[in-house]
Order: structure tokens, then C-alpha cells, then sequence
């Protein structure tokens, strides 16, 4: 199997301002008060991911997991280390990433496949799949800035799954959209894993894992902490003591 995904002791920094304006920094600092910390949001982490693998990226809030998931699509550069990669990526990896509000939906549709590498004949040909998998109706042909946050992660990712990709990141895709969306969005990741391509699956649900991933890595306020099999993984992070109902777990166990 070929290496689709080689990330190699990759660090990245960032700084945390304790203040909003100038003024208050210029305050704080005459008084010998620290204005600003930098902090590694990752740490030194290196893994390989071959080809057709699922892997399931989990850990706390903050731990760094769309960090990482920035570095390895390639919108974000690592401080120190190496990220290559095989292939097309597409993916959703933040709410309405990408999106312009002022433009419609459908004119997003557009603005949006261009930035994954889609022509406009090949948006064309995609487009009324791509707006019928959005599900936004008549909505389509309105501002995105009216749109709620639900519906741009529709539109976010009905696009992002019509890019013929090698290697699909999904970053909480099933945090925002209703049950008939999430299991709309799970079979189409079913889908990927059948093609045999490359998935990068972040989420805090124990059901979808399972369900979707065959390798868990856990982020540990930057760290990689664990790396191998989605019981160990799942078991590691303790969250099969989690009560999930009503959560993306009970609908990981129903669809
Ligand atoms: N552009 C940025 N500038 C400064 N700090 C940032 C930036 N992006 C992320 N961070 C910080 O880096 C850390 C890791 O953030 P990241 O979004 O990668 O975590 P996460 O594991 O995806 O969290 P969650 O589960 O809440 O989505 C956090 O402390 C966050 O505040």
C-alpha cells in the first residue's frame, strides 16, 4: 500500500494575546505585565497513514485536532516538520469555510469547488447533485450570510463530497446538520471507504468512529498520545463511559 498521508515531527505555535487594543497593551506592558504567551498547539507529532486508511482523530476541545487537520490540506504551515501528502484532498474542515456571505448559495457552490480544484464544466455537471445533496431549497439562490449554521455545513459539505478526492478530512461534520442530514452525510462516508479513499474523520462520538474508522489517533494538548486500534483508542480516552444519547453516538448505533 502507498503512503497517502506522511506527517513528520511537526510543530506549530501560536500566540495568545491577553489583550484586545493597543492601549490596553501598552498599559499592561509599562506596568511589566505580560501581554502575549506563545503556546505549541502541536507538538513534535509524527505518523504515516496509507492509502484507504479511516482514521479517526480524537481528543479533548483544544487539543489540536483541526490544527492538524489545516497543516495536512495544506491552508496552514508547520513551524517546524514536514507535512506531504498524495493526491487531491477535499474536505469540510471548518463551518462555512471558504464561503463568501454576500455571494448566494449557488454562486458559493462555484467560489467553493474552485478553491478544491474543480473546474467550472465539471461544477456545472455536478451542480443540481451538489444543491440536491445540500438540501437548502429555495435558499440556494439566497446570501449565505442569511444562512444558519446548519445549512452552510450542508452546503460546505454537499460540495466537499463531489470533489473527486484521494483523501476527504471531515472535521465535525455531523456536529451541526439535523439527524436526516447526519445520516445522509454518514452514508456518503461509507461511499469514500468503499472507493478505497484516504479518510481523516475528527470526532468526539464513540458510535461514528467505530462505525466509520479503522485507527484512532488521540491528541493530548498537542501531543500524539495514542495511535493504534478504535477500541484501544476509544478505551483510552474513556468515552465508552460517556452517556451520548441524543448525541452523533445514538445516531452512530441507529443508521
Ligand atoms: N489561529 C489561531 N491563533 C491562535 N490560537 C489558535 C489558532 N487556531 C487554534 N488556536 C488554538 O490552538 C489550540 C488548538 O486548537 P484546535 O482548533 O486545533 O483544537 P481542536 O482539538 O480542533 O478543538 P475542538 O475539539 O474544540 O474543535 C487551541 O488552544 C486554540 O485556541
Amino acid at each position: 500500500m502507498a503512503t497517502a498521508i506522511k506527517v513528520e515531527h511537526v510543530s506549530k505555535r501560536f500566540t495568545m494575546s491577553y489583550h484586545r487594543t493597543m492601549k490596553q497593551m501598552a498599559v499592561a506592558a509599562s506596568k511589566g505585565n505580560k501581554v502575549s504567551e506563545t503556546f505549541l498547539a502541536l507538538d513534535d507529532v509524527s505518523f504515516e497513514v496509507e492509502q484507504g486508511q479511516a482514521i479517526g482523530l480524537m481528543g479533548l476541545n483544544g487539543s489540536g485536532k483541526s490544527t492538524l487537520l489545516k497543516l495536512v490540506q495544506g491552508v496552514m504551515r508547520p513551524d517546524s516538520g514536514t507535512v506531504r501528502t498524495r493526491g487531491r484532498i477535499a474536505g469540510l474542515i471548518a463551518t462555512g469555510a471558504g464561503f463568501h456571505p454576500q455571494l448566494s448559495g449557488r454562486e458559493n457552490i462555484f467560489l467553493n469547488a474552485a478553491v478544491f480544484g474543480m473546474s467550472e464544466a465539471e461544477t456545472r455537471r455536478k451542480l443540481d447533485s451538489i444543491i440536491e445533496f445540500a438540501g437548502v431549497g429555495k435558499f440556494i439562490d439566497t446570501e449565505v450570510g442569511h444562512y444558519s449554521s446548519g445549512m452552510g455545513a450542508r452546503l460546505g459539505f454537499a460540495v466537499a463530497v463531489h470533489v473527486d478526492s484521494d483523501i476527504f478530512l471531515a472535521d465535525e461534520v455531523l456536529a451541526v446538520g439535523d439527524k436526516p442530514f447526519r445520516q445522509k452525510c454518514m452514508q456518503k462516508i461509507d461511499e469514500i471507504r468503499k472507493e478505497g479513499r484516504t479518510l481523516f474523520y475528527v470526532s468526539h462520538s464513540a458510535g461514528s468512529v467505530r462505525r466509520v474508522c479503522d485507527r484512532v489517533i488521540v491528541l493530548e494538548k498537542g501531543v500524539l498520545g495514542f495511535d493504534g486500534g478504535v477500541d484501544e483508542g476509544i478505551t483510552y480516552l474513556h468515552y465508552d463511559d460517556d452517556d451520548d444519547s441524543g448525541t452523533e453516538e445514538s445516531l452512530g448505533a441507529d443508521i
